[in-house]
């Protein structure tokens, strides 16, 4: 969603921004909660993320809209098998950057990007990069779930066909795969020729999911997946994302901060287009290093 009336007047008083942290030494794991941590029903970071090599390097990020600046040397990364959460006040840069990952902002006209992106060895914006191969390897799952007018298996199906691939046995096992990497085959397996429009909401984004993971991505982007979601399709899909991290890289934006803390190991914090903090969750949560972090999460403003 696109909000451009964020202005300074809204935030008093902001302090100097820090230099962006990186996620190249966060603290050592230990496995255990702090005390003070608010909602002790959450999971715990995984340590072998910490050692987890890098799958998405953001450097000295400038994003342009026209003459409006709306990324500002951003620093970030993302770490392989890990779950990343963007969150910040509206219209401070999530989606834009989130999009900048597989140069979705392609599609929008006069935009300027500055720096660089890597997703695992591969600069992002190299004019020799493969844009259809790159979005196969960082696929999109939307805030609002885009099912086409098609049969559930269809639906599955459309990337690899895309791709030319017309084999019936390929393409069958890749469907049910993906449908039950997106916990939605036991309940759509007898009805895969039905139009997809008949799923239910939370069914429909899980299809969406089902969708993204059929041409084996790498990571997978999610722009608010559960926006649209009431609360048990929410918590569904919010159990998919803590598999999936178990072979795929996943980043989300999320408004909802129970969401960020709930499923994420690695949150960062935008406001106005620039990244104000980013570190492991726990953290962030807990004791964040910045003031306007704070704020933020507490529901003090944004
Ligand atoms: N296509 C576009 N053309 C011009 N400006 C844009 C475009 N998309 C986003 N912007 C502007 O860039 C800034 C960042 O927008 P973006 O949608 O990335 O923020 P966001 O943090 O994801 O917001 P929200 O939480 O409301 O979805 C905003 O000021 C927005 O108005």
């Amino acid at each position: 969603m696109l909000n451009p009336g964020v202005t300074d007047m809204e935030i008093e008083d902001p302090r100097p921004l820090p230099e962006p942290a990186l996620l190249q030494a966060p603290p050592p794991a230990t496995g255990l909660r702090p005390a003070s941590f608010a909602q002790p029903d959450l999971p715990l970071t995984d340590p072998s993320v910490l050692s987890a090599p890098t799958m998405l390097r953001v450097d000295r990020l400038n994003l342009f809209y026209g003459e409006k600046q709306a990324l500002s040397d951003i620093n970030l990364q993302v770490a392989r098998n890990s779950v990343m959460a963007f969150i910040g006040p509206s219209g401070c840069g999530k989606s834009t950057l989130l999009r900048c990952l597989n140069r979705m902002n392609d599609l929008i006209d006069n935009v300027r990007i500055q720096g660089r992106v890597l997703l695992g060895d591969t600069d992002v914006y190299a004019p020799e990069t493969d844009v259809i191969a790159l979005r196969k390897r960082a696929g999109m799952v939307f805030q609002k779930s885009n099912p086409f007018p098609k049969s559930i298996f269809e639906n599955v199906a459309y990337g690899l066909r895309i791709q030319g691939q017309g084999d019936r046995t390929v393409l069958e096992e890749a469907v049910e795969r993906s449908l039950k990497g997106a916990g939605l085959w036991d309940e759509v397996k007898d009805r895969l020729k039905d139009s997809a429009q008949g799923l239910s909401g939370g069914q429909q984004q899980r299809l969406c999911i089902a969708r993204a993971l059929a041409v084996r991505p790498e990571v997978i982007l999610m722009d608010e997946p559960c926006s649209a979601l009431d609360p048990i399709a929410t918590a569904r899909v919010e159990e998919l994302i803590l598999e999936l991290k178990r072979e795929f890289t996943i980043v989300i934006v999320t408004h909802n901060m129970q969401q960020a803390a709930r499923v994420s190991d690695h949150t960062a914090f935008f406001w106005m287009g620039k990244l104000i903090e980013s570190g492991l969750t726990e953290k962030m949560f807990t004791n964040p290093g910045h003031r306007m972090t704070e704020d933020y999460i507490t529901g003090r403003f944004g």
